[in-house]
């Protein structure tokens, strides 16, 4: 039915224009027709043949004129259909809507004519559904998968702040912030801006200053921003008050938080999920306020204080289950005491890998020990300790452990309740602090670490440095120069097995420092306590006589008690 024939004949302007053409054709030919069907009985044979020739040139004129009108009205009909379907569908929005749209439209038009192709689907061109399908296509991709998990990416924008008389050591704005950027992508959170601002000292209400907050507030409202991250700790009331300048949906966090987050989407096992769990409780309590505000407003300030009854109620709730989740830290703690104790019955020494995050921990552990511990270059990729044991070329072993990493400004919360884990650093007989030599920051990481330690209370433990990365920097032997006029540092590439012979000959050296040096005589019969003794000591000399095996070694403390009764022996 959408043929142009039936499209013609519809139209009543047609359907005129040809009965007007039929009628003046018949009034034209109506004389010679007439003469003719008279004939010779009422006219001359000269008159009949012009009444004929002007019969057939009416005829020939009539049918010209009828083709040319049909052919202008067709014209015509074509060019009034399109516009008339245009009117009439419902899907085309440009008849009505405003005037910007149709001019849209037109270029839309324009760059349809150019590619010669005729679109059908006019409504994906509509800048609106096309606005609302783009749209959709970011929510859609902004689920990440992260962990296992599906999550959905925020947009943030991060805030940080550079304290007038910043020390050296300390990490510069810029780098901090770069590092929360990091901190942010490993959280699975998509960073759209940032700022800093240079302060004598932080305001007590909001952080930063007002000019900032409100600069802030213009940029997280044009860039999409749900959520505003600040590199440092902030307090409940300023969290509060920066919540409510912002205004709407946007979530004001700090680093704690952020760094709390990642450690809660990566705890694989019972006992760091509980560490999480404590930490991030700890971290809520004095900032439960803000959740309850609302039921104030909501009795119209009539009932004054019942937001403030409900925070208490919470706050006692929340005690309770830090309580709880303390002892069940507690279980966890003495069982890891009792396989420590276990592990130290068979004296091999425990050498611990400390350093800051993303330095190469986990890879050297995988490396030496074939383990498969997850290495990849995010931050916090090791949450739990894992032991493995290194067998050396001269047959001697240790135990080496991998640690969490550490952080600047690390939570203290988190340290608390990762005391469990790094109590595992405090027993050791080694700490090799793992530095990734080939980063720009490298000393304010080495001094941030320093500085976790000293809060941990293991200054007492001998201490190997290891540069790690050594295949990324720009001159290698230059570095190994230097290494070597140091004290305690070895190079090592823990990626592709670079100076890993002499991190194990530097770890038994600077064990020897732990170790005591015993001269015993060992009984024939003890056969396996002398293989221990070349296990887990660095034996100098060995003598058969006809008592016994006469050792002189430096052997681990609490092994060197175990040999008191020979090395008794020895002395008469
Ligand atoms: N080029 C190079 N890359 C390395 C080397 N050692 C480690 N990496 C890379 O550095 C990234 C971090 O390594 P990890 O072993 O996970 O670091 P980590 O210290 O265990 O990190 P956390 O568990 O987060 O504390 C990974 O991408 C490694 O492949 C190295 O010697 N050279
Ligand atoms: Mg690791």
């Amino acid at each position: 039915m959408d043929s142009p024939a039936w499209a013609i004949l519809s139209t009543p302007f047609l359907c005129v224009l040809v009965i007007a053409v039929v009628i003046g054709c018949l009034s034209d030919v109506a004389i010679p027709i007439a003469i003719l069907v008279k004939g010779d009985r009422c006219y001359s044979h000269k008159t009949r043949v012009f009444a004929a020739v002007s019969l057939a040139v009416q005829i020939v004129l009539c049918i010209c004129s009828s083709i040319g009108s049909i052919t202008d009205s067709l014209k015509l009909t074509a060019h009034v259909l399109p516009q008339g379907a245009d009117v009439v569908s419902p899907d085309n929005v440009l008849v009505q809507n405003p005037v910007i749209e149709t001019i849209e439209a037109k270029e839309e038009e324009v760059h349809g004519v150019f590619n010669g192709v005729a679109s059908t689907k006019s409504e994906d061109k509509t800048p609106v559904k096309k606005k609302k399908k783009e749209e959709e296509d970011s929510f859609e991709n902004r689920f990440q998968l992260r962990n296992g998990r599906e999550v959905y990416e925020e947009k943030a924008y991060l805030v940080g702040v550079e304290r007038k008389g910043n020390t050296v050591d300390a990490f510069g704005i810029e780098e901090s912030l770069e590092e929360l950027g990091q901190l942010a992508d490993t959280a699975g959170v998509a960073v759209v801006g940032s700022t800093c601002q240079k302060l004598a000292s932080p305001n007590p209400r909001t952080y930063i200053g007002s000019g900032k907050v409100a600069e802030i507030k213009s940029a997280i409202h044009g860039l999409g921003a749900e959520t505003v991250i600040f590199d440092d700790e902030l307090s409940p009331g300023q969290l509060r008050n920066l919540e409510k300048i912002f205004g709407g949906d946007v979530r004001v966090c700090d680093r704690t938080a952020l760094i709390l987050d990642i450690f809660n989407q990566r705890a694989a096992t019972h006992e760091a999920s509980l560490q999480v769990a404590l930490a991030q409780m700890e971290y809520q309590l004095p900032r439960l306020t803000r959740m309850w505000s609302h039921l104030e407003r909501q009795a119209g300030g009539r009932v004054k204080g019942m937001g403030e009854k409900q925070i208490e109620v919470d706050k006692r709730i929340l005690r309770t289950q830090i309580g709880v989740l303390k002892k069940e830290l507690e279980s966890v703690r003495k069982h890891r005491k009792q396989y420590r104790n276990r592990r130290t019955s068979v004296p091999v020494p425990v050498v611990s890998l400390v350093g800051y995050t993303n330095a190469g921990k986990s890879t050297l552990l995988n490396q030496l020990t074939g383990a498969d511990v997850l290495a990849e270059d995010r931050l916090f990729a090791t949450l739990d300790p894992t032991t493995r044991r290194v067998q050396i070329k001269n047959g001697n072993e240790f135990l080496l452990t991998d640690t969490v990493g550490f952080i600047q400004k690390l939570p203290t919360t988190l340290v608390a309740a990762f005391r469990a884990t790094l109590e595992e650093i405090s027993e050791s007989s080694l700490l090799v602090h793992v530095v990734d030599i080939s980063h720009p920051l490298v000393e304010q990481q080495v001094h941030a670490v320093d500085e976790v330690l000293s809060e941990l209370d293991v200054s007492s433990i001998p201490r190997l440095m290891v540069w790690n990365k050594v295949d990324r920097v720009s001159d290698p032997k230059k570095l190994k120069l230097e290494a070597e006029r140091k004290q305690d540092v070895v190079c090592v590439s823990a990626l592709n097995g670079d100076g890993l012979e002499e991190f194990c000959n530097a770890v038994q050296e600077k064990m020897k420092d732990s170790m005591v040096w015993v001269e015993a005589l060992v009984p024939f019969d003890k056969g396996e306590l002398l293989s221990t003794i070349h296990q887990v000591g660095m034996v100098e000399r060995t003598e058969y006589t006809e008592s016994g095996t006469l050792i002189k070694a430096h052997v681990p403390l609490r092994f060197a008690r175990l040999l008191t009764p020979m090395r008794q022996l020895c002395a008469s």
